[in-house]
């Protein structure tokens, strides 16, 4: 049997039933599965219901001709190739059906070997054509989503996993320092989900007091407190069939951890002052620049509302883990405040680069974003210059880090450099004490013991 064969199906037309069937019967013999129409106007219907993986058809047909169910299948389904039968010496007709948008042609009296033949290279060119088709799809996915930038292997990894977590609808937790875009993701996440038509609400837990955050969240009702003159409704209701971010939520009071574990697990909300309760249909992601594990361990954060939040967690790696991709986002920085700023800025000059990538970033892209935004208001040049950059950066030397980025002059005890020593350690892994741990070879409680330690006078 011809390899190109396998789990295919032929469509043949032709208004002679007597050549469909032993065209049919052929094909079968030889591995090929087909179906058999004798007007054109049935084949297209079939062709609509059911995959075919090539089609064959006559030329010279009544009411439909082959040539207009050429060119039919082939702005239906460009991916199909068409084969023609056309008679003996109509070479016109041959080049018509090409142009029509025919694979190829044959010509008849059939020669049955040289059919089967034709038809296994021209489902063999759809096979190979989808296959490359499917690989630069999945080539170009993996090196973005949604609009975020960066293309660094650990970037890609998380590409992946947010394409798995957007097609779900479970809880997620986003976990990573301080401006490495935590709400980005929330909201490609949200972007790329089924509930994408419908709102996306971003709070911020650590911003509000507890009572006011409670009222924002569940809403209140009309005298509830002072100021509560109406009634309203909260995030949970506003977001509605959407998605809502609680950002900062290490930051949340324990007794609103309880109010919200309730709310999570009911799936309904009961505004202050009210003594209804009202069902909601919302995803709810949470980020976080805490190491929510560890605030479980010293019970700062309930055990139970951790795993009700962080159904799926995701880690966003901190700037400097994404190599060259700080310059991939300084260069989007730079379009964008060259715009903004109307300055004719158009790149980085010598020895930028080098600066940008041996930093090491603890605000991350938001600080690379600053950075940027000032080197172009600065620079009198059409080009970011090592001067425009701050003195932080200019005279960054990333070998010394650890010891503070001190006056090297300054005599430090052992205890110190200990603590320094396991900042840094942490800074490097992003705040993962897990992680950190594995690295110092110490266990959690005494690197919280250790960074709790005050630090002892420096000796002079
Ligand atoms: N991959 C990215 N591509 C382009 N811009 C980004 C990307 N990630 C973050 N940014 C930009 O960096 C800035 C900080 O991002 P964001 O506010 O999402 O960080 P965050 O982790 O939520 O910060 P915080 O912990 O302080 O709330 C924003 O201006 C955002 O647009």
């Amino acid at each position: 049997m011809n390899e190109s064969y396998k789990d295919a199906r032929a469509l043949i037309v032709d208004d002679e039933s007597t050549m469909c069937e032993l065209i049919e019967t052929d094909l079968r013999l030889r591995g090929l599965k087909s179906d058999w129409f004798t007007s054109a106007n049935e084949a297209t219907a079939a062709f609509q219901r059911q995959n075919y993986d090539v089609v064959l058809t006559d030329v010279k047909m009544p009411g439909t001709t082959g040539l207009q169910l050429c060119q039919q299948i082939s702005s239906l389904r460009p991916d199909v190739p068409v084969v023609v039968m056309t008679a003996f010496g109509t070479l016109e007709t041959a080049i018509a059906a090409i142009r029509a948008g025919a694979y190829d042609f044959i010509t008849k009296p059939i020669e049955l070997d040289l059919l089967a033949l034709t038809l296994g290279r021209a489902i063999q060119h759809r096979k190979l054509t989808e296959q490359v088709r499917l690989l630069e799809a999945t080539a170009e996915e993996g090196t973005r989503f949604g609009e975020m930038i960066g293309q660094s292997p650990p970037m890609q990894t998380l590409y992946a996993e947010l394409r798995r977590i957007a097609g779900s609808d479970a809880a997620v937790l986003i976990s990573g320092e301080s401006g490495t875009g935590k709400e980005v993701v929330a909201r490609s996440i949200h972007q790329h989900s089924r509930r994408s038509d419908k709102p996306f609400i971003a709070v911020n837990c650590a911003a509000l007091t507890e009572t006011l955050l409670e009222s924002e969240l569940f809403g209140h009702s009309k005298g509830a407190f002072t100021d509560a003159r109406n009634d309203r409704r909260g995030l949970f209701l506003q977001a509605d069939g959407g998605t809502l971010l609680l950002d900062e939520m290490g930051e949340m009071p324990m007794s609103m951890q309880v109010k919200l574990l309730r709310a999570l697990e009911e799936r309904t909300v009961r505004p202050v002052g009210s003594n209804e309760e009202i069902p909601f249909d919302v995803r709810v992601l949470s980020a976080t620049n805490r190491d929510l594990e560890t605030a479980v361990a010293e019970e700062r954060f309930r055990e139970d509302l951790y795993y009700r939040i962080n159904v799926i967690g995701i880690e966003l790696p901190p700037l400097r883990a994404r190599g060259t991709d700080t310059l991939r986002l300084a260069e989007s920085f730079l379009e964008k405040f060259a715009q903004t700023e109307s300055k004719a800025v158009e790149g980085l000059a010598d020895g930028v680069a080098e600066k940008l990538l041996s930093y090491s970033w603890p605000g991350n892209i938001r600080e690379l974003r600053n950075v940027i935004q000032r080197a172009v208001a600065l620079t009198p040049y059409d080009k970011i210059t090592v001067a425009d950059l701050p003195p932080k950066i200019r005279d960054f030397h990333g070998g010394t880090v650890f010891i503070g980025g001190l006056d090297p002059t300054e005599l430090v005890s052992m205890e110190e450099i200990e603590r320094r020593y396991i900042e840094h350690v942490l800074n490097a892994v992003g705040g993962n004490q897990t992680q950190a741990a594995r690295i110092l070879g110490l266990d959690r409680k005494t690197i919280y013991r250790k960074r709790a330690t005050k630090p002892s006078e420096s000796a002079s």
